[in-house]
């Protein structure tokens, strides 16, 4: 047993927006020591700390362990550094993490994307990674006020694959913390996976001009578009080695059609004039389908109109 299986790890969260908060709760209910490293609202956090209100679960309120800004030094050791900002052009997580990282420290990234390990793994060859996969809804409402709507279970394997005792140290404690978690060796392909729901659903909410889940599958001619797209997505995939079962399509599509309606992330971003995941959502696969030489004319067509939308938001912002 190595030191970093301490009794009591500490994990280090960046980004205390809604994924942070909502996973720190329940890793500090499971006991760990659950600091967090922010950009902005630290005094608040420091004083108030944070409180999740859910739908379904009973409210919980904590102090972090310790409240740090952006850039200032952690006087204890990291046992786990946890990714939980958007991921964005403009954000390095690569840079935001190096002061904070030890010999030992194990970079955990909770976010959506393709492709989001690569630039940790070619800065910190040395280091283990944790890929995790979040399936909830939850939204940030005030700094230290989080809002649960549902679900909550995370998917985690060892980048690129793999499981090692530090992820199974991981999900024991958020086990204990209450989550369920799926534990994966191919973690990339269940990115690719929440992939199809994400480059189709979050993309198509904000061009069809603001609508949830529920509207986008009511319209026959919007439920065939967004198919397409996860068709597109399932030949990415397999080029790039992950052949999901071609049922995927269905299964997800009628898997949302029961979920109570939801307004994806991507456009609680686009309504409140922030940036989006575009690159690493709809970006990436695109750019990987022009490697492998393959035709995907929608994925193209949205990534090109999503990037508008995103350069013409941040002209709005000014
Ligand atoms: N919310 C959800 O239900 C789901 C989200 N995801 C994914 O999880 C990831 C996180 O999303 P979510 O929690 O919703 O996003 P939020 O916008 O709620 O939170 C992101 C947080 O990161 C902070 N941040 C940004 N830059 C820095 C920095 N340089 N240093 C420290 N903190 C920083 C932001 O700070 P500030 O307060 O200053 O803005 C914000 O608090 C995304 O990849 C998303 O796609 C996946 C599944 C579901
Ligand atoms: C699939 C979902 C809804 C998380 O469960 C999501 O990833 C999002 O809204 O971006």
């Amino acid at each position: 047993m190595t030191d970093l299986h301490r009794a009591v790890p500490h994990m280090l969260i960046v980004g205390a927006g809604a994924i942070g908060s909502y996973y720190g709760s329940k890793l500090h209910r499971a006991g760990a020591r659950v600091s967090f490293l922010c950009r902005s609202g630290g005094d608040m956090l420091r004083e108030t700390g944070i409180t999740i209100d859910s739908l379904h679960e009973e409210r919980f309120h904590f102090h972090p362990q310790r409240v740090l800004m952006a850039g200032e030094p952690c006087p204890e050791p990291v046992d786990y550094i946890v990714l939980t900002t958007k991921v964005l052009p403009g954000i390095s997580g690569v840079d935001i993490i190096r002061p904070y990282l030890g010999e030992q420290t194990v970079i955990v990234l909770i976010q959506n994307g393709i492709d989001i390990e690569v630039p940790y793994r070619q800065a910190y060859p040395e280091h283990e990674i944790i890929s995790v996969l979040a399936f909830v809804c939850v939204s940030r409402l005030s700094p230290g006020k989080i809002l649960h709507q549902d679900y909550g279970k995370l998917a985690l394997g060892n980048y690129p694959e793999g499981k090692t005792p530090y992820l199974e140290a991981l999900v024991e404690l958020l086990r204990l913390g209450g989550v369920t978690c799926e534990v994966t060796d191919r973690v990339q392909e269940a990115r690719w996976r929440k992939l199809v729901w994400n480059a189709s659903f979050n993309t198509l909410s904000v061009l069809g001009g603001g609508v949830d889940t529920a509207q986008l599958l009511a319209d026959e001619e919007s439920c065939q578009l967004v198919r397409q797209v996860m068709e597109e997505v399932c030949l990415v995939a397999a080029a790039e080695g992950h052949r999901l079962v071609p049922s995927i399509v269905d299964e997800q599509i009628e898997h949302t059609r029961v979920m109570t309606p939801y307004k994806t992330s991507m456009l609680l971003d686009y309504e409140n004039r922030r940036p989006m995941e575009v690159e690493v959502i709809a970006g990436n696969p695109m750019r990987k389908a022009r490697l492998h030489g393959l035709s995907v004319p929608r994925l193209e067509m949205i990534y090109r109109l999503l990037r508008l939308q995103d350069a013409q938001r941040r002209r709005q912002r000014g």
